[in-house]
């Protein structure tokens, strides 16, 4: 399969020229022909699901696509056992490092670590490296990959630890001759595949020390990393990534989906398996989705959304005019989660969208879905040629610029309290759910970066915290961008706040749902209260485009930030 890909400009006017009106019109199509159950305007206190599937529903879908993609004409053709270190991978269709160690062994044994450093905190600022939320949905999605790979003969092991640690014993003790995963791309990653690496190779040495008779020649288990994570295979673009061009058009072919047998097992023999931990096992708080999106971890789920969105709500003739919504499951695809947990593969994703194409319509929201997916390959492959300078203040460009670390102002952005409905809407619902619209995004990033002057690294590690899509290279890809570090010089990305909240949230649905102390106000007010809601942290950088908003501010003076009071 061959298709054109334009490979995102650096320049993020690619984010203007998709822009597109969100009328009220649009939205209530979607509300009306989409999802039937749904009122016109969406309560102040729902929860949604996603996806909006009953179990019953979403095990046949699973079931049903597994069936489309198993096939029994791959041959077993290795010897002894093979181990598969399941990271950010999290599902067995369109596996190929599990379908790469069945290949090579007479068992596999499937294995996940729970590793203390992502419990942590993050690098700078000290926030919780994983948030309960994401917590919660990587553990529904080790509990669904472990009953898919017993569906296949199989079985997940998990263990608590760090997999520099756990897999060279692991491969001691079971004589592994490889271990297969996934490659990552950004340094903790590439850090702990370089001890993984080193641990297995001591395997060999400790094996020979501990057994003279043993010929010299005796390999140590070998660890075979995967490329797997994008739309296109990282062998497969026509330039290398270092030379990653800012603009170009090329020819690129995306490869099909791996088919897996029916049948993966048997595995090892194994004592015990280990348990699935709770929340508060991984020493955080359990934390309830009460309001707003409740995603479903687990490849099941991610299976369920695609086909929801795409074949039972036929949504996705109308993504690319609907795309730049904030409230509700279906203005987008919200496959994200999946994505960064690997539970769903981008490659299936296309493979859907092709199928749609051929069996429903081809037209510019079919198309766009996948260039929004190229848009995620690209902060990946610019992780690999920007490497660290991705996390730092000044970026790739290695800007300077005066950026404060205001704590308390910071905090009133976290918590949603700046007296701008828009932003403080948007941060009740990341912390809430785990999720924010990309619209949302790219709003709150520029107001904590342009209108507040703070240090954008802070935002994104909070982002990092919170969002159950989390993944380094399309977080700190969009950060450096927004904050205006990335590798392009080209553009001011400065949102304005009335201007945004006009055109994306017209009738104040959005800030309604999220600050329902706005809910009583004209529709027309709600994004601009005035006296009837907290007063504004600080005055916008470029002043007020609407009327109606011209309202006090805390604190006087550009970027003042806190620094009065
Ligand atoms: C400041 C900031 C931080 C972000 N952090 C993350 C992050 O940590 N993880 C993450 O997956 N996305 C991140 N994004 C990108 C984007 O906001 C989300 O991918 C998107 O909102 C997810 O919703 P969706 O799946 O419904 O997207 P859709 O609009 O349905 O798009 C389909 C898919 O395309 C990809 N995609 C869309 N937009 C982008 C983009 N701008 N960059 C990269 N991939 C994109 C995603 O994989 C998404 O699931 C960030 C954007 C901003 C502005
Ligand atoms: N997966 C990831 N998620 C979040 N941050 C990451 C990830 N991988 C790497 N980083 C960040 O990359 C940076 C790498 O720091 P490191 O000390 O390894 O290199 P460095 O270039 O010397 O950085 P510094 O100068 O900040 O110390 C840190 O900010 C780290 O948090």
């Amino acid at each position: 399969m061959a298709v054109n890909i334009i490979l995102p400009p650096s320049s993020l006017s690619l984010w203007h020229t998709k822009k597109l009106i969100y009328s009220t019109q649009i939205r209530f199509r979607i509300m009306s022909s989409a999802s039937k159950s749904q009122p016109q305007s969406v309560a102040s206190s729902a929860v949604y699901q996603v996806p909006g599937l009953d179990s019953h529903e979403m095990d046949s879908t699973a079931d049903k696509t597994f069936e489309r993609y198993s096939s029994n004409t791959a041959k077993r053709n290795g010897k002894g056992v093979s181990i598969v270190w399941f990271r950010n991978d999290l599902r067995v269709l369109d596996n190929e490092a599990l379908f790469k160690a069945w290949v090579s062994s007479q068992a596999v044994l499937p294995v996940y670590c729970i590793d203390p450093r992502l419990f942590q905190t993050t690098y700078y600022f000290g926030f919780p490296k994983t948030g309960a939320l994401r917590a919660q949905f990587i553990i529904e999605c080790l509990a669904d990959l472990k009953k898919k790979l017993m569906k296949k003969g199989l079985n997940l092991l998990i263990q608590h630890g760090k997999p520099e640690d756990i897999l060279p014993s692991l491969a001691k003790a079971f004589g592994a001759h490889t271990v297969y995963a996934h490659k990552e791309t950004c340094s903790e990653e590439l850090q702990v595949e370089r001890s993984v690496a080193r641990g297995l190779r001591q395997v060999e040495l400790s094996r020979a020390q501990g057994n003279s008779s043993r010929s010299s020649s005796t390999h140590s288990p070998k660890l075979q990393l995967i490329w797997g994570s994008t739309l296109y295979h990282l062998d497969d673009l026509p330039f290398s990534v270092g030379s990653l061009p800012d603009s170009v058009e090329a020819k690129c072919t995306i490869r099909g989906c791996i088919r897996l047998p029916t049948s993966l097992g048997p595995p090892p023999s194994v004592d015990d398996w280990g348990i699935i931990p709770s929340v508060e096992q991984l020493g955080l708080h359990s934390e309830k989705v009460v309001k707003g999106m409740r995603f479903l971890g687990g490849e099941t789920a991610a299976l369920s959304r695609v086909t929801e969105y795409f074949w039972n709500k036929d949504l996705l003739k109308i993504y690319k005019e609907t795309r730049n919504g904030m409230l509700g499951p279906d203005y987008s695809t919200k496959f994200s989660p999946w994505l960064a947990s690997g539970s769903l593969s981008p490659r299936f994703i296309y493979e859907e969208v092709k199928r749609y194409e051929k069996e429903r319509l081809a037209n510019d929201s079919t198309y766009w879905v996948l260039f929004e997916l190229i848009w995620r390959d690209y902060f990946r492959f610019i992780s690999i040629k920007y490497g660290n300078s991705f996390f730092h203040l000044g970026g790739p460009r290695k800007v300077e610029k005066r950026w404060h670390q205001d704590q308390k102002l910071f905090e009133t952005w976290r918590n949603g309290c700046t007296g701008y409905p828009l932003i403080d809407a948007n941060m009740k619902e990341l912390s809430a759910s785990g999720f924010m619209s990309n619209r949302g995004r790219q709003i709150v990033c520029s107001f904590l970066v342009r209108d507040m002057g703070i240090d954008w690294r802070m935002g994104a590690e909070w982002f990092e915290t919170c969002l159950l899509d989390y993944d380094p290279c399309s977080n700190y890809g969009n950060w450096t961008y927004g904050a205006g570090v990335g590798n392009d010089p080209r553009e001011d990305r400065y949102f304005s706040i009335p201007k945004q909240a006009q055109t994306y949230d017209p009738d104040g649905e959005h800030v309604a749902f999220w600050v329902p102390e706005l809910l009583t106000l004209p529709k027309e007010r709600r994004n601009f209260p005035g006296k009837s809601y907290i007063e504004q942290v600080v005055p916008l950088k470029f002043g007020s485009s609407n009327k109606h908003h011209s309202q006090r501010s805390k604190y006087g003076g550009r970027h003042s930030g806190l620094r009065n009071r």
